[in-house]
């Protein structure tokens, strides 16, 4: 009902903000859009389910995300790719799973200071009743 909608919509502003902070941060640079397959034509052979920032944006808009936890299952996917398809030993391939892992932790530490627990749990009652 309205009062379900309410809910949902707030939850799309505190994703969006999440991830607007995100992509203005430089360490994250690498995230912020599609790997460009032109530039690396074997990264979708390496990676089912790619993920990037811009990404999780438009599917918050498409109201794709009714808990944090589905966005954060997609969130992950950038975090997973990285260290996937950078896993060697060379500075470039460490660079870029460092940078991976501060995003993964910087995204966990701001959800758990900043997204009150009752209103994850409506998040999740309104999944369960659809
Ligand atoms: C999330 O970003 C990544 O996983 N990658 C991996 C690719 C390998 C390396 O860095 C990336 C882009 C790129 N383009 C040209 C030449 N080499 C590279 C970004």
């Amino acid at each position: 009902e309205e009062q379900e909608e309410d809910v949902l919509r707030e939850l799309r502003l505190f994703l969006r903000n999440l991830t607007e902070r995100l992509m203005l941060d430089r360490r994250f640079k690498a995230f912020t859009k599609p790997v460009d397959i032109e530039e690396v034509p074997d990264y979708l052979i390496v990676i089912q389910k790619p993920m990037d920032l811009s990404t999780l944006l438009s599917n918050i808009d498409e109201h794709k995300y009714v808990t944090v936890n589905e966005f954060m299952s997609d969130a992950y996917l950038i975090w997973q790719n990285a260290l996937e398809y950078n896993p060697d030993r060379d500075p470039e391939d460490r660079h870029i799973r460092h940078r991976a892992c501060a995003l993964k932790d910087t995204m966990r530490t701001i959800i758990r200071h900043e997204l009150d627990k009752d209103f994850q749990r409506v998040c999740e009652e309104i999944r369960e009743s659809r």
